[in-house]
C-alpha cells in the first residue's frame, strides 16, 4: 500500500513552473530519498504536501486521506522536520516536547513517558542542559524528536543532514535509519552518499517531474556502466597498453579506463592475457560498478 499518492501535481510561482508534474507514490514502510539540484524543488513538494503550499492542479492523498492547503487532516500521521529547526533556545529538551505535545493535543498522562522514551531514541541527555548550548546535530535529533511525538505514519525530513559535519551526519543518518519499518520516511538531500547509505527507494526530481523513481538496487542494474581501471606507471605504458588492447579504453594520462558489458572475469581474464604477453603490467586493476552519483549525472544531464 502507498502511504503517500501524488496525482498530476503541478506548482508554479508567477510564471515560473516548477513542478511540471508529479505522478508518483510511496510505498509504506520504505526510506525514500528525495533528491534533485538546489531549486528543483524539493522544499515546495514537500510543503505542498503538508498543506502549507497550493497546489495549482492534481491533489495529494496521505494515508489515503487528500491533504487540504492550509488545514490538512492528513497532518495527524504526518511528522515534520524543516530544514531550519526553530526552537525557544532558553528551554531544556523536555521543556520544548512538552511545549509541543501540548500545542498538538498529545494526552497529558501519556506525554511525559512518551518526551523521556523520544529522547531516548534520539540519543540526548534527559537533564536541564538548554538547547542553546546545543550543536547543530543535537539540534536536528531533537527535531526528530518533536517530529515523532505524534506517533507519525509518515515522517518529512527537509534536508536533514546539509548543515551537519560529518560526525554529525552520520549520527543522524544512524538515527533515521533506525526508524526503518516502524514507519514512512521521506527526506530530500542533495548529498548523494546519504541516499546510497540509508534509502531503500529513490526520486529524482528534475526539470519539473519525478525522473525515476525506483530502488536502489533496480537503478544500479538499469544504469548499469560497469568498468575496468588499469594504473600503469607512466602515461607511455598506458599508451601502449592502450594500442593493444585496440583503443579500447579511454585514457586519462597513465590510467585506462575500460567499459565492459560481459562478465567481469572473462573481461578482466582476456585484458590481462593480453598485456602479460606484451610485458605490460599494470600497478593495479580495480572493478568499478556504477554509483549513484553516476545515475544522477545521466538522469539530469
Ligand atoms: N514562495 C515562493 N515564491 C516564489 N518563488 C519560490 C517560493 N518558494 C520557492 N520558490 C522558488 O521555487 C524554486 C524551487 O524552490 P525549492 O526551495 O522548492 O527548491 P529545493 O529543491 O528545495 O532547493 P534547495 O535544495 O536549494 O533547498 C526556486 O527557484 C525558488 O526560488
Amino acid at each position: 500500500m502507498s502511504i503517500l499518492e501524488l496525482h498530476n501535481v503541478k506548482k508554479s510561482f508567477g510564471d515560473k513552473e516548477i513542478i511540471k508534474e508529479l505522478d508518483f507514490s510511496v510505498p509504506e514502510g520504505s526510506i525514500f530519498g528525495f533528491v534533485g539540484e538546489n531549486g528543483a524543488g524539493k522544499t515546495t513538494t514537500m510543503r505542498m504536501i503538508l498543506g502549507l503550499e497550493t497546489i495549482d492542479s492534481g491533489y495529494i492523498k496521505v494515508n489515503n486521506k487528500k491533504v487540504h492547503y492550509g488545514n490538512s487532516l492528513a497532518n495527524r500521521v504526518i511528522g515534520y522536520l524543516p530544514d531550519v529547526p526553530e526552537y525557544y533556545d532558553y528551554m531544556n529538551p523536555s521543556e520544548y516536547l512538552t511545549l509541543c505535545g501540548n500545542l498538538t493535543g498529545v494526552p497529558k498522562k501519556e506525554l511525559s513517558n512518551r518526551i523521556t522514551q523520544l529522547l531516548k531514541t534520539v540519543d540526548l541527555p534527559i537533564n536541564k542542559k538548554r538547547i542553546s548550548g546545543f550543536s547543530r546535530g543535537m539540534k536536528q535529533r531533537l527535531g526528530i524528536a518533536q517530529a515523532l511525538l505524534n506517533h507519525p505514519k509518515l515522517l518529512i525530513c527537509d534536508e536533514p543532514t546539509s548543515a551537519l559535519d560529518p560526525i554529525g551526519r552520520s549520527e543522524f543518518l544512524d538515527l533515521l535509519a533506525s526508524l526503518r519499518g516502524e514507519m514512512t520516511i521521506i527526506f530530500s538531500t542533495h548529498i548523494l552518499s546519504d541516499v546510497e547509505r540509508i534509502s531503500d527507494r529513490v526520486g529524482i526530481l528534475d526539470d519539473g517531474i519525478l525522473k525515476v523513481n525506483d530502488t536502489l538496487d533496480n537503478l544500479k542494474n538499469d544504469y548499469s556502466k560497469p568498468q575496468i581501471v588499469l594504473d600503469f606507471d607512466s602515461e607511455n605504458t598506458a599508451k601502449k597498453a592502450n594500442v593493444l588492447l585496440n583503443q579500447q579504453a579511454y585514457q586519462d594520462n597513465s590510467q585506462l579506463i575500460i567499459d565492459y558489458r560481459d562478465s567481469y572475469q572473462e573481461s578482466a581474464k582476456s585484458i590481462l592475457e593480453k598485456l602479460l604477453k606484451s610485458g605490460l603490467i599494470p600497478i593495479s586493476l580495480n572493478r568499478q560498478l556504477t554509483s549513484f552519483e553516476d545515475i544522477f549525472t545521466e538522469v539530469t544531464q
